[in-house]
């Protein structure tokens, strides 16, 4: 029997991707969006700080990473293109994201699992923008009704590894073990597009066909089996959902660029590295 994994159409690089992705002669800073990484509490902001690396090196105008007044001398002794955006106390953090006025948001990585952790991830969902939902964000979305309430704006990615989607669906990883099927449920009950992660990741979206982003023609994706990469991946969502790309194609090239970048830099590979190599891929 054939199986939907080997009918998916695999994704490829056009020139009109990679045009896409240059920046015009003509445009600012303001042009190519602000994206906002929310991030976890004071020391736990490696994983934010790596998504908001990758968000600004692939084109996002402006980035911010918005986190409790008590982390800003973690982030700011670490970080100098990317601004650093306080908030004093949980009860602010809404109006403070609204007022830093982003196009597109980034939740999840190291965000924690606390209950106003889990207020943050609703409260961010109402705000109807682009997002990239990614680990304790879908964990807190895992308990909530199917269709999901909540994910305001379809023009969404949420990115589960597998652990994050048996989380999320658990009743569909009893009747079957196809990962597209299982990316398709999900994009179903999120309302939005989902990026199954993987050495085959498979984007599939509501309503739509899915495609597979596959690294089987590179040697040396397998490095991205690495602490912290699945969190430059959400960046590189972000930014391009911040630029102003439909969320498939931020998906789906995302994660091209996400495996071309491993295979720029090859053995060795770790987060850090990934946004770095964004330069060489992109010429
Ligand atoms: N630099 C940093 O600050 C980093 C922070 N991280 C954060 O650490 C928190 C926990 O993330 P984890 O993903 O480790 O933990 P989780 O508890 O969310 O998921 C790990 C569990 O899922 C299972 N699993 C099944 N298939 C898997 C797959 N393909 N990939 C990964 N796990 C799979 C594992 O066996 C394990 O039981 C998240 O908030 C995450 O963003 C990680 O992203 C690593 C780097
Ligand atoms: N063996 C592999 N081959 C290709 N890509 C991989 C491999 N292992 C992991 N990846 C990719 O690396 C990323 C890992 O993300 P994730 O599991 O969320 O890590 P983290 O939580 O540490 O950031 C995903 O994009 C996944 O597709």
């Amino acid at each position: 029997m054939t199986r939907l994994e080997d009918q998916t159409p695999v994704f490829e690089m056009t020139d009109t991707h990679w045009r896409s992705l240059q920046k015009s002669g003509a445009a600012h800073k303001h042009r190519y969006g602000h994206a906002a990484v929310i991030a976890g509490p004071f020391g736990q902001g490696g994983a934010a700080r790596l998504a908001a690396r990758g968000a600004l090196r692939i084109g996002a105008g402006l980035v911010s990473v918005v986190c409790r007044s008590d982390a800003v001398a973690e982030h700011a002794a670490q970080l100098n293109a990317i601004m650093v955006k306080p908030y004093t106390q949980d009860g602010e953090f809404q109006d403070h994201l609204t007022g830093i006025k982003p196009q597109a948001i980034c939740i999840g990585p190291n965000l924690g699992l606390s209950s106003g952790n889990k207020t943050q991830v609703g409260q961010t969902l109402t705000l109807g923008l682009p997002m990239c939902i990614d680990a304790d964000a879908i964990t807190h979305l895992s308990d909530r009704g199917d269709p999901l309430p909540g994910i305001s704006n379809p023009q969404s990615v949420m990115t589960p590894h597998e652990g994050e989607l048996r989380r999320f669906i658990p009743e569909a990883f009893n009747t079957t073990s196809c990962r597209v099927t299982l990316a398709q449920h999900a994009a179903k009950k999120a309302g939005c597009v989902v990026l199954f992660k993987g050495p085959d990741t498979v984007v599939a979206r509501p309503a739509h066909a899915p495609m597979i982003v596959s690294s089987k023609r590179f040697q040396h994706s397998s490095w991205l089996a690495t602490a912290g990469s699945g969190d430059v991946l959400s960046g590189f969502i972000t930014g391009l959902l911040a630029r102003g790309f439909d969320a498939f194609d931020a998906a789906c090239l995302a994660a091209e660029l996400h495996f071309r970048c491993a295979e720029a830099f090859g053995p060795g590979l770790i987060a850090v590295d990934i946004p770095e190599m964004l330069p060489k891929v992109l010429r």
